[in-house]
């Protein structure tokens, strides 16, 4: 019997929350790294004003509650068959909670609500026009992405939020303290180093929260969580969903650094994402490398001391959200069609895509950017859109590699991939073609779930160190370039030009009242 297919701790499971931008999932993970069952749940995507989104932290604890009661009835699964609980969360998205009553006082901010842009308009004006002034200290640009600005923005524009923080019974949490505060039926208020350097608020150098940077917010370090400095962790025993109660969650890690644990990556390596957005993760080693390319500098992942690496991220705002767009406006109705629709003709017909639905952010940070669909002739199919919008990730890809190469000095010549999206073969396809780079498939696809159960497992001895699982990860495919350079400069020049046209042609910043 092949050895990678033997469970060798037969009947005992690592749970993991994979609690994403438009679903929760829980992943049954065995100790071959094989996702042997999933439960998956949807949940809403408020907007109150164009541009704004927001999810109901209640919602998504009760999904997430739901996927574990699930899995756990269907595979007959209680404490001791679940040796531990692993969570990876969509990052940056701010949930204020009031610590008398355990209620969450405003629904969650979304990382890609723009309803902070005046916040970062007047930081910018105080900053004398640089944005990235704070680079230093957290490795962020004031954007509306990150935590800090939606933390003020609940302090200023909500009144039972602002009572709090100033009377001390705040604390604002990413999706990760609030499931751990949930689950833990309210005992522990934690967050992990990735987490907390998706907030503006943290000290890269320090791995602990800035006291300039709550200066520069207006936060009271009190209402922020204790930062853990490693995923791998004790972050409290479950105590909340009665078939799991007793299993410590040992794992806490951000989304995008959970997929760079799942693919092990190694200083010098790096990974890519395709879900909502897409994210990109360069491992630069020990210390912090600033950007000087419109990169994010931020952690990559910690497994304890002497054991944290940080990263170059590239953060690509729309990708499989473009699918799901293209779903509702009638254009497909399923993902799977994209793939046959996409290669029913021979190129795009000089059709770009470029989804900046919400703004554009690695490596032009433009909240003024829209999506547009440009180059449409008579001759323009379906399909020419369909493989435009399958283009589109991969040529915004290639942009933060090519910032990536000239930050670090170094040429990609590999690429880790998982995410929703690489089922998609033609798309990986394109990604080889266009960036001149490996793209290397993982055989299980939920990678960011596995990093989850990799930092949850090796807390409590499921697998014996990193080098037992680096065994257990297996490459389903790599993708090469089969196109020349020149076809590859002329397919960037067009896509260039796409680019420029979207960035400009957004609404200018307007502030709401709640
Ligand atoms: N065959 C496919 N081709 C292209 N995109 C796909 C395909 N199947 C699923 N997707 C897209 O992948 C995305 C889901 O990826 P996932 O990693 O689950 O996202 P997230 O974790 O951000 O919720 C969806 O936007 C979906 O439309
Ligand atoms: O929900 P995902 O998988 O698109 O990830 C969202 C990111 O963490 C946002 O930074």
């Amino acid at each position: 019997m092949d050895p990678s297919v033997e469970n060798t701790k037969p009947g005992q499971y690592i749970l993991t929350i994979d609690q994403g931008t438009t679903s929760s999932r829980v992943l049954m993970i065995d100790h071959n790294l094989k996702v042997v069952d999933i439960e998956q749940r949807e949940h809403r995507q408020i907007s109150l004003h164009p541009g704004w989104c927001e999810h109901d932290p209640e919602e998504i604890y009760a999904n997430v509650k739901e996927c574990l009661e699930v899995i756990s009835l269907r595979n007959n699964l209680s404490p001791p068959a679940i040796q531990a609980l692993g969570i990876t969360n969509q990052r940056e998205t701010v949930v204020a909670v009031d610590k008398t009553t355990g209620k969450a006082l405003h629904n969650a901010i979304v990382w890609l609500d723009k309803r902070t842009s005046v916040i970062v308009k007047h930081f910018e004006e105080k900053l004398g026009g640089d944005l990235n002034a704070y680079r230093e200290v957290c490795g962020l640009p004031v954007n509306t992405y990150f935590s800090g600005v939606k933390m003020k923005w609940l302090i200023d524009h909500c009144g039972e939020v602002k009572k709090a923080h100033e009377e001390g019974n705040l604390f604002f949490g990413t999706i990760d303290t609030w499931l751990v505060y949930k689950l833990t039926g309210g005992k522990t208020i934690l967050t992990d180093s990735s987490n907390a350097s998706r907030t503006m608020l943290m000290d890269l150098k320090t791995l602990n929260w800035s006291d300039f940077m709550l200066g520069e917010f207006g936060i009271k370090k009190e209402a922020l969580p204790q930062i853990k400095l490693s995923s791998s962790d004790d972050y409290g025993i479950v105590s909340s969903v009665e078939c799991l109660n007793g299993v410590p969650i040992t794992g806490v890690i951000g989304d995008q650094q959970g997929a760079c644990l799942g693919h092990l990556l190694k200083e010098g390596e790096v990974k890519n994402t395709y879900g909502t957005g897409c994210f990109i993760l360069s491992n630069v080693g020990k210390t912090p490398v600033q950007s000087t390319h419109g990169l994010l500098t931020t952690l990559c992942y910690s497994l304890g001391e002497g054991h944290t690496y940080y990263a170059l991220e590239g953060a690509v705002e729309i990708a499989g959200a473009a699918v799901q767009w293209a779903k509702s406006v009638g254009l497909l109705t399923s993902a799977s069609e994209l793939e046959p629709l996409a290669t029913s003709v021979s190129d795009c017909g000089d059709v770009y895509f470029v989804p900046a639905f919400n703004g554009i952010f690695s490596p032009y940070w433009r909240d003024d950017a829209r999506g547009l669909i440009i180059g449409i002739s008579l001759n323009t199919t379906r399909g020419h859109i369909a493989r435009a919008l399958l283009e589109a990730p991969c040529l915004r890809t290639k942009e933060v590699v090519e910032a990536m190469a000239k930050d670090s000095g170094h040429v990609i010549r590999k690429m880790n991939v998982d995410g929703g999206m690489t089922v998609n073969n033609f798309m990986l396809q394109q990604q080889a073609d266009f960036t001149n780079i490996a793209i290397v498939r993982k055989r299980e696809t939920e990678v960011t779930g596995i990093g989850a159960a990799i930092a949850a497992g090796l807390k409590v001895g499921f697998w014996s160190g990193v080098s037992e699982v680096e065994e257990k990860i297996k490459v389903d495919r790599v993708f090469e370039s089969v196109i020349s350079a020149g076809e590859r400069d002329k397919k960037y020049k067009r896509w260039a030009q796409a680019v420029q046209r979207s960035i400009g042609f957004g609404w200018s910043e307007q502030e709401y009242d709640e």
